[in-house]
């Protein structure tokens, strides 16, 4: 299997092509959403007509919101289900939400003791490489919830509660039936005891250019040195 990549450098990678390439982190955010709602909709042999969407209120919860919104205007029930403190949700999450909200679409916080989700399909957009401490409340909640569902767990990037680099549970983690990771295969991912968290496992392109890779990696040698 691909060793795949530190989260370090994916954090370098993606910052030279915003910072020095140029290329928006809301473009970024907006093919790997597109790259995943079409893998959803049209590759897996999944057939779904609802979706959950729990999203936390970092980059990936930005990512959920986006493929949220994209599965919503393919005519599929959608449901987002927002995870955290929304005054501090990144500057892309916060963009994300606005758009979602101005389409329509039904948003609510993620609340404790309610029944799981009888949706179809999960998504489970709540952490990604950002992940650096044991999960918590309201976290934890919602990723019990979201191991009790009957419907299918998509994982967005990574299994929330697994760290990327280790491939350990920080905790408590997301159970996925499938990871669509996005951009790179990830270090952690290799870890024999994370498999059962990941499912089956696909890398999604979003085309970062050949640049920026070269860049990322040559900043973490450095870094390392
Ligand atoms: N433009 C970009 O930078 C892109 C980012 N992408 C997405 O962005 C993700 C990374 O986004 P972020 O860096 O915002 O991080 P995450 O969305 O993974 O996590 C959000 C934030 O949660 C906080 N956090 C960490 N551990 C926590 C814990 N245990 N409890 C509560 N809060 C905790 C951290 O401050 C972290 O920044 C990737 O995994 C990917 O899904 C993709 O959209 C591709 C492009
Ligand atoms: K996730």
């Amino acid at each position: 299997m691909n060793e795949g990549l530190a989260s370090q450098t994916i954090k370098a990678i993606d910052a030279y092509t915003i910072n020095e390439i140029g290329i928006p982190s809301m473009v970024l955010m907006e093919r790997a959403a597109l790259a995943i709602a079409d893998e959803l909709l049209d590759h897996t042999s999944i057939s779904a007509a609802s979706y959950a969407v729990v999203c936390g209120t970092g980059n990936n919860g930005g990512d959920g919101l986006a493929i949220g919104r994209m599965l919503h205007q393919a005519g599929k029930t959608v449901k987002i289900y927002l995870v955290g403190n929304v005054d501090k949700a990144s500057d892309e999450c916060r963009k994300q939400l606005r758009i979602a909200k101005n389409l329509g679409l039904t948003i609510d916080f993620l609340e404790e003791g309610a029944e799981s989700f009888s949706e179809d399909v999960v998504l489970d957009a709540l952490f990604g490489i950002g992940l650096d401490r044991d999960v918590e409340e309201p976290h934890k909640t919602a990723i019990d919830k979201i191991n009790r569902s009957h419907g299918y767990v998509v994982a967005v990037d990574v299994p929330s509660g697994i760290s990327a680099d280790t491939g350990k549970a920080m905790g408590t983690a997301v159970i996925a039936d499938s990871t669509l990771t996005i951009g790179f295969m990830k270090t952690g991912f290799n870890v024999k005891e994370a498999q059962a968290f990941i499912g089956k496992l696909k890398v999604m392109a979003i085309g970062y250019p050949e640049r920026s890779l070269l860049k990322g990696l040559i900043k973490e040698e450095l870094t390392n040195d």
